[in-house]
């Protein structure tokens, strides 16, 4: 945690004219088009944190999520042009720098800097992108060393650091924290050093002044792959920061705040598949409920993975007896089930969710006539309704009197958590061949279904954004509901046929 705010003797928050209402920003950068990293990043950063941004372009590259293709270079004497034509006009509370391509861009740059001065400059010593690739020339980490202690604060990831400091890149965190307060200390400037590239432990960040103790900011580290542009993002965001308030240690607190739930929800862009940009203006966008209600049931997700049942199917040990029982059962769970949905349908407020849930009541009948003509024909099991089976039902049709929003929450779990299993059980499918229940896992994990779940989750959102705090804590107790029965459906093979063949 944040526990000192830090200032050098040569630039301290009294000298810079901080407290401008609409800091103005300038980000020296170059240009990704797929919008998630460089001036795209910065720019949107400025903008999320209440500063007016500027972009003098180094570099031109062709990108997207999956990694750099081309780079363009324009004339050096291009940005000079650039970067005269504002300082000739506008007045600059802070300077963040990225992408200097080569030591010609980087030249005109420290040149720039010296006639100019700006009050605070961030110095983002990018190098290589996220997806491996190079983004300044071999040659011209010497002319970006000379520019370090031109900054007030200079942000490497741990590669970087290594770079930086003519050594190799740190091993752990103790010395990365060493090397980067060498750093700080040879330069006398500030250092960033910035963890994320550490495989395991918190998303940590360490702030190394000289003569000081480091401050240490660290929150859990997210599963995710919208990480593309952090780096850029977090450096433009402590710059503005920085211009507003003249505190580096609560500039940083509040860039890493930001930056954090930006990261958490980066995947609702739905941009790229390879690694997705963060969610700038997740401030502007409120999160759908559905997220938060998948959050809390977190810990009915983790008990469902680890339900021997689960784990003997993934790996294939499940013993057929309690595979058959699990069939049989979601044969008379689907009947149900399909009356739900065929509800959900009448009480639908238009033509499209009408439509939706209306197919979604056709396919259940389909699977549950194939589900006796294929593996329930060769492999009887007692068609008796379970106690599970019985109360899952009588819930979805106790939701079934209830609004048209109960009731697609009640039903959104069935989509959402089979969807899931079927994916966490996809990577196990393909590691048995051939596997006893191979088809069964494939239907589960069949993008169609995927599909529908992802347009049962939008309809709930929608659904909930329509009514009041009371009923959309009935909508969540529904959900939740749903949710532990899903967990429960999974057990009761075992529950049912005894403890002799578990799977495990
Ligand atoms: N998976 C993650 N979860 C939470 N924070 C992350 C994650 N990945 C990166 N960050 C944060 O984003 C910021 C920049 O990350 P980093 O990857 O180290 O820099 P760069 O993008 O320059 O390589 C750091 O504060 C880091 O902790
Ligand atoms: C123009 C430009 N500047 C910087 C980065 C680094 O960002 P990241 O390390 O997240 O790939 C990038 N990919 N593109």
């Amino acid at each position: 945690m944040v526990v000192s705010a830090a200032a050098l003797p040569t630039r301290t928050a009294t000298d810079s004219p901080v407290a401008t209402a609409i800091p103005r920003i300038l980000s020296i950068a170059g240009s990704d088009p797929s919008g998630g990293a460089g001036i795209q990043a910065d720019l949107k950063s400025i903008s999320a944190l209440g500063g007016y941004g500027m972009a003098a372009v180094t570099a031109l590259t062709a990108q997207n999520t999956h990694g750099v293709r081309a780079v363009h270079v324009p004339p050096a004497g291009f940005l000079r042009s650039q970067l005269q034509a504002i300082s000739d006009d506008i007045e600059l509370d802070a300077v963040k720098i990225g992408m200097l391509a080569d030591s010609q861009v980087i030249g005109v740059v420290r040149d720039w800097l010296r006639e100019h001065r700006p009050p605070v400059i961030v110095l983002d010593p990018v190098m290589v992108a996220s997806s491996g690739d190079r983004l300044l020339d071999a040659e011209a980490e010497d002319a970006l060393r000379e520019l370090v202690h031109l900054a007030d604060l200079v942000t490497p990831n741990l590669p970087e650091l290594g770079v930086l400091m003519r050594e190799a890149e740190p091993g752990d965190w103790a010395a990365a924290v060493r090397m980067a307060q060498q750093l700080a200390d040879a330069q006398q400037t500030r250092v960033l050093l910035k963890g994320g590239h550490l495989s395991a432990g918190p998303a940590r960040d360490a702030l190394l002044v000289p003569g000081e103790q480091p401050v240490v900011v660290e929150l859990p580290r997210l599963q995710t792959t919208n990480t593309h542009g952090t780096g850029c993002s977090f450096s433009a965001a402590i710059a503005t920061c920085q211009a507003r308030n003249g505190d580096w240690g609560q500039s940083l607190a509040e860039a890493k705040d930001w930056l954090h739930t930006a990261v958490a929800r980066g995947a609702e862009l739905r941009v790229g598949s390879g690694l997705g940009p963060v969610h700038h203006f997740h401030r502007w966008h409120p999160e759908p409920v559905t997220d938060d209600w998948w959050r809390r049931i977190e810990p009915i997700r983790a008990g469902i993975l680890e339900l021997p049942f689960i784990r003997g199917l993934a790996a294939g040990t499940l013993p057929e007896p309690e595979f058959s029982y699990y069939l049989a059962q979601d044969a008379r769970y689907l009947n149900g089930y399909s009356r739900a949905l065929a509800r959900a349908s009448a009480l639908a407020p238009d033509e499209r969710q009408q439509a939706f849930w209306a197919r979604g009541a056709a396919n259940c009948l389909d699977v549950e006539a194939e589900l006796h003509r294929t593996w329930l024909q060769k492999h009887p099991a007692s068609p008796l309704e379970g106690p599970v089976t019985k109360k899952y039902v009588d819930h979805l049709l106790a939701a079934s009197g209830s609004s048209y929003a109960v009731l697609v929450a009640a039903v959104l779990p069935c989509y959402w958590l089979y969807s899931w299993v079927g994916k966490e059980l996809a990577a196990s499918r393909s590691l048995i061949d051939p596997h006893p229940y191979g088809a069964w896992l494939d239907t589960y994990a069949d993008e169609d279904f995927a599909a529908a779940t992802e347009q049962a989750i939008e309809f709930a959102a929608m659904a909930a954004a329509r009514v009041d705090g009371a009923e959309r804590e009935l909508m969540w107790q529904a959900f939740q509901a749903a949710s532990e029965y899903e967990l429960e459906f999974f057990d009761a093979p075992r529950a049912a046929l005894g403890q002799a063949g578990s799977g495990r």
